[in-house]
């Protein structure tokens, strides 16, 4: 079935480059890799949440839920550009954990070797054809593309395959959109998905029923009304309206933090930012080392709101350690621009405690994939402690190579306790230190001062005598000027 569209609906930005190829473009003799369900360990779905039902309509914007995704029996689709077959294996298995997560039943995927995706369609138009046979034959709803497509991609793909086409990006921001709780979360995703979605308006409400997911073999559901020029222009507009009405509210929210922040900075409390990509078990460290009682889970994305807690080294001194949001190859742009100011914390962090999952299948890749979130945000400089997690399920090679490329980290597992109490003594090591050395001699009547030495600052000598407590401590100016009439040289 062919598509019409209102005259004037082509996407501004995409449309020229991604024009329709000359049919000698449409070249598949590179169509030698096939990747079948199998590999995909298909017995291991859990089957998680499902997404009810979505409007058609574009009238409930105000609702985050406005943009799930009704993902429900899906087939993925790679192209392998680069990089070596494991490494194909790996982001595929990583697609399908995303839509697991996001509730959806992986069916079969799907990869073709390409030197580059399909500029009209991603994957080549033989594959096109193998893949909407797949689409029949399983009677999937839905194809998940491993990457970031162009709108008329999207639009292309969904043409010829006659399901709903999404990307890997519109599965992280749905999966965000799940997970999001906090009113500051939900702002953030929400302002992520309409800045991707209005790139893509005709790609929904066009030729696919969503309510009906769009049945491939039996036809119904195709060909649904599409929106005329008017209400585009109306949800253009609407979008557009939610979207500064999005920032503003995020702004609000962004002076109280930043206020809860530079509180911290005066008291000079040093603080520790957890970080790393998603299901590392950075919230299982955090309950480790402070008893948060974060949730955790073997999800991805399930931490979306900083949690902070305050917690002291062996020796009494406080600081805070904060939870983030994990990380992921390829993290939408948007999300991490709406992320903004709830990964400032890491940016503002004295101290960035990198976790990996020692037992992933490539820690190497996750590492570097965090490094570039980080340098991203523009916290790429900041110190740096990593932190190899799940030791007891780690093989040996694994740890080898990791205590090899970084000889500073420190290996521990969140769950059994292995290491903690090592990672708090490193942690101790690398926070700041108080900057002015007093002398002293305290009066007994002033136990206050000691203790804020202890609270904030460190000793270095302390000794009993007749007057007093004789004290050599690091401190921060602020108290060393509250020394000053009881100072010994
Ligand atoms: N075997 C083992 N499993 C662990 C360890 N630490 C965490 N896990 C498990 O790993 C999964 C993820 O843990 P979380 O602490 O939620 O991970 P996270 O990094 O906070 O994940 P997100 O918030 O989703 O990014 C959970 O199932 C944990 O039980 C560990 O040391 N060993
Ligand atoms: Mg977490």
């Amino acid at each position: 079935m062919t598509l019409r569209l209102p005259d004037d609906y082509e996407d501004d930005r995409f449309d020229d480059e991604y024009a329709e190829p000359a049919a000698d473009e449409f070249d598949d003799s590179d169509d030698d890799f096939d990747y079948d369900g199998d590999q995909l360990d298909l017995a291991e779905r859990h089957s998680l949440r499902r997404v009810a039902g979505m409007s058609t309509e574009l009238e409930d914007i105000t609702e985050v839920e406005y943009r799930k995704l009704l993902l429900e029996r899906v087939v993925l689709v790679g192209v392998w550009t680069s990089g070596t077959e494991a490494d194909v294996e790996n982001s595929m298995a990583e697609l399908k954990q995303l839509a697991e997560t996001a509730g959806s039943d992986v069916l079969e995927g799907l990869v073709q070797r390409r030197s580059k995706p399909d500029p009209a369609t991603y994957i080549g138009s033989g594959k096109v054809e193998e893949l909407r046979e797949i689409v029949i034959a399983t009677g999937a709803d839905t194809v998940i593309c491993d990457g970031e497509l162009a709108p008329a991609q999207l639009r292309n793909l969904e043409d010829r395959v006659k399901v709903k086409v999404v990307d890997r990006t519109a599965l992280i921001l749905d999966i965000f959109a799940q997970h999001a709780k906090s009113v500051e979360g939900k702002a953030q995703v929400e302002l992520a998905q309409l800045n991707y979605l209005k790139q893509r308006l005709r790609g929904w409400g066009g030729n696919l029923s969503r309510q009906a997911g769009g049945q491939a073999a039996g036809g119904a559901g195709i060909g649904g009304r599409g929106p005329g020029e008017t209400k585009l222009e109306t949800d253009r507009r609407r979008i557009h309206h939610r979207i500064s009405q999005l920032r503003q509210k995020l702004r609000d929210m962004d002076s109280t933090r930043e206020a809860k922040r530079a509180e911290r900075r005066r008291h000079r409390v040093p603080s520790v930012a957890i970080v790393g990509y998603t299901n590392a078990g950075k919230s299982s460290l955090l309950n480790r080392l402070t008893g948060a009682g974060v949730l955790v889970e073997d999800a991805l994305f399930a931490t979306l709101d900083p949690t902070t807690r305050r917690t002291e080294t062996a020796d009494g001194r406080i600081y805070t350690l904060t939870d983030t949001v994990g990380f992921v190859r390829h993290l939408p742009h948007d999300l991490v621009e709406a992320f903004a100011s709830t990964l400032e914390e890491s940016v503002d962090a004295d101290l960035l405690v990198h976790v990996v999952d020692g037992s992933d299948v490539d820690p190497l890749g996750q590492i570097s994939a965090v490094r570039t979130v980080l340098n991203d945000i523009g916290a790429g400089d900041n110190a740096e402690l990593l932190v190899i997690n799940k030791a007891d399920q780690a093989s040996e090679d694994n740890l080898q190579l990791l205590r090899t490329h970084f000889p500073d980290s420190v290996v521990v597992s969140a769950r059994t306790g292995q290491g903690i109490d090592a990672l708090k003594a490193v942690i101790d090591g690398r926070l700041p230190r108080p900057e002015v050395e007093v002398r002293a001699l305290v009066p007994y009547s002033r136990g206050d001062l000691l203790d804020k030495v202890h609270r904030s600052g460190e000793f270095l000598l302390s000794e009993h005598t007749a007057d007093g407590t004789r004290i050599v401590a690091r401190v921060h100016p602020d108290l060393a000027a509250e020394f000053a009439e009881f100072a010994e040289t």
